[in-house]
């Protein structure tokens, strides 16, 4: 696996398509290209040939092609494109024709990508903006992994280094200008200050942390309740088809079932769950115990209640919890009373479709809420820990005493490893194979 080989893979959907386009990258992308095409063309200039079997001379398509001479090219290396018909055969004998050509191997998921982080191309944050860009279901999760993608946490973090360049020239300057031993607080002070002002800046990226998280991960919804309440039937009105069983024999569901819901551009996970009760069986039980792990989880609960049954409490849980009235069209209004402590905030039915427009409303409203906004630098729990070893760091030299001027140096250095870390300059063994492994053949 080196970078002198060439590599190739179809790069576009599973055939059959309307077109398919197979990538070559390396340095002989381009006598592939002229293999197969009779020559290369104009670099970056699409042209239609026809495309042949280099030994027998057959003609296998009538495609488009292009070179993108190194650098200036997706992976920086040579890149051959053939845009060919997206025929299963007419892409399988290209693919064999180009597997034949020497020093020419199928490229392993990602690795066109990984070409690009090793030339320099992508910074490791990018690299996994595309993953998720790829991955992308909603349009807030393709808006936060564009601009992923494009380079926007690698350029904030390259400003922060040159600022910790900056300051350690500043402490650098004072430990010269003083006894190294002893350099006066008048002397150092300026590069504190301008630690605890990048500090600031850091920490206002790491609180958008969780929120960007979420919007690449998609926010929880945990349906709960007692059993019977209704809660696999509002999953199925959620979904639009019958994704849970529904019986009137409480304690139907037993495992955690989900469904991916799009609310307004925000990816909403519902979870539909086992009904909470005691003295159940044995399998009843672990359903129970997986519905109050799921709750644990989640970012927002709907605590379900039928209507005319006495309240149940919901345990407690981190997420806010929302208390849902069901089966309002059996509601007599009497038990309603009773029931009536101002907690309730939602009523619907599904055998009369009321409040569950209101209900899908609110929460597409507060999945908004909770991603909206300016969006958010740290998306992944890898760049959020490398950024707080940072901010550590960063914590550590601003507190330091001013009589150890080579600690507060050191504390630097610390900080400058951490954003390295976030963008792949150091330290990148261990993540990288992970990264890339998230990529299909052809990325
Ligand atoms: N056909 C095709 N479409 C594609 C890709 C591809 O590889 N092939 N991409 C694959 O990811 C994305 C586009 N990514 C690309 C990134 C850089 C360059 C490129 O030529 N960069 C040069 C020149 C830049 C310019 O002229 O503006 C450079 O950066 O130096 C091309 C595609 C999405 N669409
Ligand atoms: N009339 C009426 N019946 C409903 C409504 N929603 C659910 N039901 C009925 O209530 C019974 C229980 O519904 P489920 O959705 O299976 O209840 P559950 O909360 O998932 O129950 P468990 O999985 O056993 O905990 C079924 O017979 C449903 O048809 C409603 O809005 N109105
Ligand atoms: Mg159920």
């Amino acid at each position: 696996m080196t970078r002198s080989d060439t590599i190739f893979a179809l790069s576009s959907g599973r055939p059959p398509a309307g077109i398919a386009v197979v990538r070559v990258a390396g340095p002989n992308a381009r006598s592939a290209l002229e293999a197969l095409a009779g020559s290369v063309g104009e670099p970056r200039r699409v042209r239609l040939v026809s495309l042949r079997d280099p030994n027998s001379g057959e003609a296998l398509d009538r495609g488009l092609t292009v070179l993108f001479p190194a650098p200036a090219s997706a992976t920086g290396d040579d890149v051959a494109e053939f845009h060919l018909h997206g025929g299963r055969a007419v892409v399988a004998d290209v693919l064999a024709a180009l597997g034949r050509l020497d020093g020419l191997r199928l490229a392993e998921p990602g690795e066109f990508t990984r070409r690009a982080f090793a030339n320099g191309v992508l910074d490791l944050a990018a690299v996994e903006g595309l993953a998720d860009l790829i991955a992308a279901d909603t349009t807030a999760q393709r808006r936060q992994a564009l601009r992923q993608a494009e380079g926007a946490l690698g350029g904030v973090v390259a400003g922060w280094r040159e600022r910790l360049i900056g300051i350690a020239a500043l402490a650098e300057a004072a430990i010269d200008f003083a006894d190294a031993d002893d350099v006066p607080d008048g002397l150092i002070g300026p590069a504190r200050a301008a630690a605890a002002a990048l500090l600031g800046d850091i920490e206002a990226v790491l609180a958008g942390a969780r929120r960007g998280e979420r919007v690449r991960g998609g926010l929880t919804v945990v349906i709960a309740g007692p059993p019977n309440a209704g809660k696999s039937s509002l999953l199925n009105a959620l979904a639009r088809r019958e994704v849970a069983i529904v019986s009137a024999t409480p304690g139907t569901t037993r495992d955690a079932i989900e469904v991916h819901l799009d609310l307004d551009g925000v990816a909403v996970t519902v979870i539909d769950t086992a009904g909470l009760r005691d003295g159940v069986d044995p399998v009843e039980a672990e359903g129970i115990k997986r519905a109050l792990a799921r709750m644990a989880l989640a970012d927002l609960v709907l605590w379900l209640e039928p209507a005319g049954a006495a309240a149940a409490e919901p345990p407690a849980v981190a997420a806010p919890v929302w208390r849902v009235g069901t089966k309002h069209d059996l509601d007599t209004g009497e038990a309603g009373a009773e029931r009536d402590d101002g907690a309730e905030r939602h009523r619907i039915s599904v055998v009369s479709g009321a409040g569950l427009n209101r209900l899908v409303a609110e929460l597409a409203r507060v999945a908004v809420d909770l991603v909206g906004g300016e969006p958010a630098l740290v998306t992944r729990a890898r760049q959020a820990a490398a950024l707080r070893a940072v901010a550590a760091a960063l914590g550590e030299a601003v507190q330091r005493s001013d009589s150890a001027p080579e600690l507060f140096a050191e504390d630097l250095r610390r900080a400058a490893r951490g954003l390295g870390q976030v963008v792949g300059a150091v330290d990148v063994e261990d993540v990288l194979d992970a990264v890339f492994r998230q990529f299909c053949i052809g990325k």
